[in-house]
């Protein structure tokens, strides 16, 4: 599987995107599923148990992305269950709460693990996004800035993160396009760089392949 698949979206056909979320138990990767698709919140969510996936449209420059969210259970005892899941994904959700500094510093597993059963090469570009979630709760209660989740996506190459809160809905919306933009950033870039059978190479041209940079985007957009 490559990392970032070919680009075989048609005028009339939906592009159907599988989005998996992880994050350790509780950081509140369900009730961030449930806010996007139904716009609901549930105080008492319960632990998930393997994986569960829910579709969702959205529309973006007029196209429209069917999104097949799986939510994974974020308990080790659940590893089993969720890793046969990776595979086939085109977005990973990076997820941790910010009340909750232990699951900040286990998003390096998270990538790891993705990596690991997905089967993609550690250096291959993929669309990673880290969410800090919870970000209503109070400044006593955080222990994650936003800018130590900025230091860290830097470090790793993550070039989209945002807070949000699937409590009071801010920003739910927001994470769930921008991780489809930066899948579309990366497919374009793909493309660009996928020769044609009828390409002439001039071998005495230096290359200036214009890389598009992007960058972190931690608020509403
Ligand atoms: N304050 C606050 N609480 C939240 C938020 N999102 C989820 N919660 C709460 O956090 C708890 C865990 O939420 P879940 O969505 O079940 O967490 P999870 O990451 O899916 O957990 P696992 O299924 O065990 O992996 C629940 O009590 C939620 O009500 C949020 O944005 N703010």
């Amino acid at each position: 599987m490559s990392a970032v698949r070919h680009n075989t979206r048609s005028p009339n056909k939906n592009t159907l995107l599988k989005v998996v979320i992880l994050g350790d138990g509780g950081v509140g990767k369900s009730c961030l599923m449930n806010r996007f698709v139904s716009n609901q919140f549930d105080e008492h969510s319960f632990h998930t148990i393997g994986v569960e996936f829910l579709n969702k449209d959205v529309e973006i420059d007029s196209e429209t992305y069917t999104l097949q969210i799986w939510d994974t259970a974020g308990q080790e005892r659940f590893k089993t269950l969720r890793t046969p899941f990776y595979r086939g994904s085109d977005i990973c959700m990076l997820t941790y709460a910010v009340d909750d500094k232990i699951s900040f510093k286990n998003l390096q597993l998270w990538k790891n693990e993705f990596l690991y059963y997905a089967d993609i090469k550690e250096n291959a570009q993929f669309p990673f996004i880290v969410i800090g979630n919870k970000s209503d709760v109070t400044s006593e209660e955080r222990e994650v800035t936003q800018l130590e989740m900025e230091m860290w996506c830097n470090e790793n190459s993550i070039t989209s993160c945002i807070e949000t809160s699937a409590k009071n809905a801010s920003n739910v919306h927001e994470a769930f396009k921008m991780a489809v933009q930066h899948w579309l950033r990366l497919e374009n870039r793909a493309d660009r760089n996928e020769p044609h059978i009828d390409d002439t190479v001039d071998l005495t041209k230096k290359s200036t392949a214009n890389r598009t940079s992007c960058c972190i985007a931690t608020g509403d957009e």
